[in-house]
């Protein structure tokens, strides 16, 4: 679900907070954790957050999520939304250090906001069910947080339950998400007598060789034995000697200091603590293994390791390393274009804080203040709220920035840090800090602010500078839309208003205009996403307006280049602006055809479109500047700066080919713009000619089309469907008729790693240490036995409505999972299927 972390009005009730003492100072960097929370849905993340808001002393008393009165709980939050202020992260004291933990949905249909979320955070703490073992959001977040380089921690979650198996998720963690795993603490059942069983009771802290056991109660209350004894306690020194073996067999092959401490005595049991967490630090942060921690957050048990853990195991931002940063217009600098470094690169591409067109570094760049825009929210009190991470030099209040997304200059007033319920005004934002900047209403998420590190405003920058931007956040394409329509006239207003709002938010929605019936549509990543947004608009916002049914976005492309149209207009100041162009089509995914390769190409950032400035397309005047820069800052003759002329060229075109081609009138899609030729005159002051005569040209381009000169285009999905052996035939029988499914594969389950990776995992699985689970029937491979995971892609349009066809099929047993393939032209025999039905 959109859950909002924090319900601050919540948290106002808690108006003395228990760990008063435990103050939080505005942390130096090396003691702050930028972290976020994943799991699959239901694996506990609210009931554990509550537990680390409570032991952190910033709540007064423990929520339960089944009691509806959480801080963090979606529902009681949607019951008063209105007075609900949401935030994208709160920060907790702990053991001397700041936790931020910042939020991460757990929804496939806000997938974009765990990228964006995963984007500003340093270390992940991914929580799993115990029972249920490794599932299949659990596997998306984890490979998301994987490829950004975001070290890990796993807590495996609801050890009280019948059928938890502490063994079994272990090694489902090594063999489907292919890490190596350190076992920081592992599960102690003690004897009950009521059920002749064993009871989940606390838990064997590994390295320190305790035994800690949680009295019944808010989980305060704990007993702490020493099991480094081998005369006093047999089974549990045996045990903790057994996992230490393991860990440091596991840390020495990475790490010599474990090695030559173990060589000291060759006792596993004496080598010091602090040696191994050392290691076990280094380890988390190369992702060379996870540690892996357990607990009972609903019994109030294993949270404090587990913030113990966070300290201990996750980076502070000194220890992370910086994003990426382009310099953006790369025609500017395409001459200078310059390899990186080999020391300056590594193999996680988040190490690249080097542009590698300009060379800009902002790592050692001490004028420099960037800072990424990761979350907007609108706050009834405070108005609109910018999360920013900043990530070089520092944000200052009362200054000026500049938007190098937009190329606006911006002035900022206050700057705040989130304290618990109380935004604190700060008197700077570091470089690491996670702040809000109040009172501007142009910033939208995934925005690269700029300015000057010491002054405040951006006149001493550098050109260069002036154009660095932290890689963007993906926004993935939205593929279901609504019709909007205002009840009445008057209602118009008040519509745009909140969806300004609304869009300001959550940058994956996209708002875009039936140009026949006049209707306003709104779209979004998925059916649930575009309810609750509806839900905004109507309830909280009450904006009086009629909402379509949802349906899936289609779009359209050409299929033969058009001719070149050429466009003048003379310009007061003397000469004038002209533009050649013609549009030409291409299939797949424009970064990775070979027009990206070229000097001057452009991606626009939304359609799968670019525009190609065709070698030579600019005029003679404009080359011979661009010269002049390459050698030096030397002069640029033109009254306006080359970054103006091409934003307007990617204005008019985009937004001209939103107006649609002949088929339908639906936005165009994989279409490359090749500009042959462009002027702007010298003395021009201003580039909305450029931007007119841009999207006239290609309106023109349009207008010669043939309605078979162009098809339609179609979200398609990937999907997995997760069956028993024996439903396995009819449900591939529906896949194949109504669903027109391409089925890719079928395959045993458990065996989502490819190739070599599973080879590994497997082998690691096999050899990884676990202790026995006491509470579970072993099962091989932590599988039920006969299950199969069919792989397939489908049409967007046929997977409407399949989750209660596949109930019906299996018995209720089978579940599925889908994300965004791509747009996909229609074949013919569907084509005129969907123009008949869907359009
Ligand atoms: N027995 C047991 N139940 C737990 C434990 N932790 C959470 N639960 C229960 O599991 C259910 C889901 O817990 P949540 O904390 O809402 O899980 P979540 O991951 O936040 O779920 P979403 O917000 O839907 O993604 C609730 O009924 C909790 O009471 C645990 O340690 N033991």
């Amino acid at each position: 679900m959109k859950t909002p972390l924090f319900n601050i009005q919540q948290l106002r009730r808690f108006s003395s907070f228990r760990g008063l003492n435990q103050e939080i100072k505005i942390s130096p960097l090396a003691k702050i954790r930028n972290i976020g929370i994943i799991a699959h849905i239901d694996a506990g993340k609210t009931t554990t957050t509550e537990r680390m808001l409570y032991y952190g002393g910033l709540t007064r008393s423990i929520g339960n999520v089944d009691d509806g009165d959480t801080v963090t709980d979606y529902l009681s939050a949607e019951r008063e939304r209105g007075i609900t202020i949401q935030s994208a992260s709160v920060t907790l004291p702990w053991n001397g250090r700041s936790i931020n933990l910042i939020d991460t949905p757990g929804h496939a249909d806000f997938t974009f906001e765990v990228i964006r979320s995963l984007r500003v955070l340093d270390g992940v703490v991914t929580i799993l069910d115990s029972v249920a073992g490794v599932e299949a959001q659990t596997e998306k977040v984890w490979k998301q947080a994987s490829d950004l380089g975001i070290p890990k921690l796993a807590f495996l979650n609801k050890m009280d339950r019948d059928g938890a198996g502490f063994g079994r998720t272990v090694k489902e963690i090594v063999a489907r998400l292919g890490t190596r795993v350190v076992l920081v603490n592992v599960p102690h059942f003690k004897h009950d007598s009521a059920s002749q069983g064993s009871k989940f009771d606390g838990v064997i802290d590994v390295f320190e060789k305790k035994l800690l056991q949680w009295e019944e109660g808010d989980g305060t209350d704990l007993k702490v034995t020493d099991i480094s004894d081998h005369s006093t306690t047999p089974e549990l020194y045996e045990e903790c000697e057994r996992c230490l073996e393991a860990a440091v067999e596991t840390l020495g092959e990475f790490d010599e200091e474990v090695v030559s401490a173990f060589l000291e005595t060759e006792d596993y049991m004496k080598v010091p603590p602090s040696v191994l967490k050392a290691a076990l630090k280094r380890a988390t942060l190369e992702s060379y293994a996870v540690p892996v921690l357990c607990g009972s957050s609903f019994k109030n048990i294993g949270v404090q390791p587990l913030l113990d853990a966070v300290v201990d195991y996750l980076p502070s931002p000194l220890e992370m390393k910086l994003p990426e940063v382009t310099t953006d217009f790369k025609s500017i600098a395409r001459s200078k274009k310059k390899q990186p470094k080999k020391d300056e690169v590594n193999d996680n591409h988040l190490a690249v804080t080097i542009d590698p067109v300009s060379g800009l570094n902002i790592n050692n760049n001490k004028n420099l203040t960037t800072a990424l825009a990761f979350k907007v929210l609108t706050d009834p009190m405070r108005g609109i709220m910018v999360f920013v991470r900043v990530y070089s030099g520092q944000l200052q209040p009362n200054s000026t920035l500049l938007n190098t997304t937009t190329g606006e200059r911006i002035k900022i007033k206050k700057l705040l840090l989130m304290h618990a319920d109380t935004p604190r005004e700060v008197s700077k934002l570091e470089s690491g800090s996670i702040g809000v900047i109040t009172g501007v209403n142009s910033i939208r998420t995934g925005d690269t602010l700029v300015s000057h590190a010491t002054k405040k405003d951006v006149n001493g920058l550098q050109p260069r500078e002036t154009m660095v931007k932290l890689h963007p956040i993906n926004i993935p394409p939205p593929v279901f839309s609504v019709s909007l329509e205002p009840v009445t006239h008057g209602d118009r207003r008040n519509m745009e208003t909140a969806l300004e709002t609304v869009l300001r938010e959550d940058p994956s929605l996209h708002l875009s205009e039936d140009d026949e019936s006049g209707q306003t549509i709104l779209s979004g990543m998925g059916e649930l996403h575009l309810e609750i947004t509806k839900d905004r608009l109507l309830k909280d916002m009450k904006v009086n307006v009629d909402v379509g049914d949802v349906k899936v976005t289609f779009k359209e492309t050409i299929l033969r280049p058009t001719n070149y149209f050429t466009k003048t207009v003379p310009c007061e100041k003397g000469g004038e602006f002209k533009i050649t162009l013609s549009l030409d089509s291409f299939e797949g995914d424009i970064k990775e055809t070979s027009f990206a390769e070229e000097p001057s190409f452009i991606a626009l950032n939304m359609d799968n479109n670019a525009i190609l400035l065709e070698e030579s397309s600019e005029s003679e005047k404009i080359r011979e500047s661009l010269k002049g820069l390459e050698g030096g800052e030397k002069g640029w003759p033109f009254a306006i700066a080359y970054e103006t002329m091409i934003r307007a060229l990617v204005s008019g075109v985009t937004a001209s080919l939103q107006v649609g081609g002949p088929i339908a009138r639906l936005p165009v899609h994989s279409t490359i713009v090749r500009i042959k030729e462009w002027e702007v005159p010298l003395a021009a002051d201003n580039v909305s000619p450029l931007l007119t005569l841009a999207r006239q040209a290609v309106l023109e381009a349009l207008a010669s089309l043939d309605p078979k000169d162009t098809t339609l285009m179609e979200p398609q999905m990937k999907v997995s469907v997760y069956v028993n052996d024996e439903d396995l035939g009819v449900v591939i029988q529906d896949l194949m008729g109504t669903r027109k499914a391409n089925i890719s594969g079928i395959e045993e389950t458990g065996d989502e790693a490819a190739g070599d990776e599973l080879r590994w995992a497997k082998q690691e699985a096999e050899r990884t240490y676990v202790p026995q689970d006491p509470t579970m029937m072993y099962i091989k491979s932590g599988q039920a036995a006969g299950k199969k995971a069919v792989r397939f892609n489908s049409p967007l349009k046929e997977m409407i409505g399949y989750l209660p066809k596949l109930r019906s099929l299996t018995k209720g047993r089978g579940v599925y999972d889908m994300e965004f393939a791509g747009m996909y032209r229609i074949p013919g025999d569907r084509l005129q299927d969907v123009l008949r039905h869907d359009l």
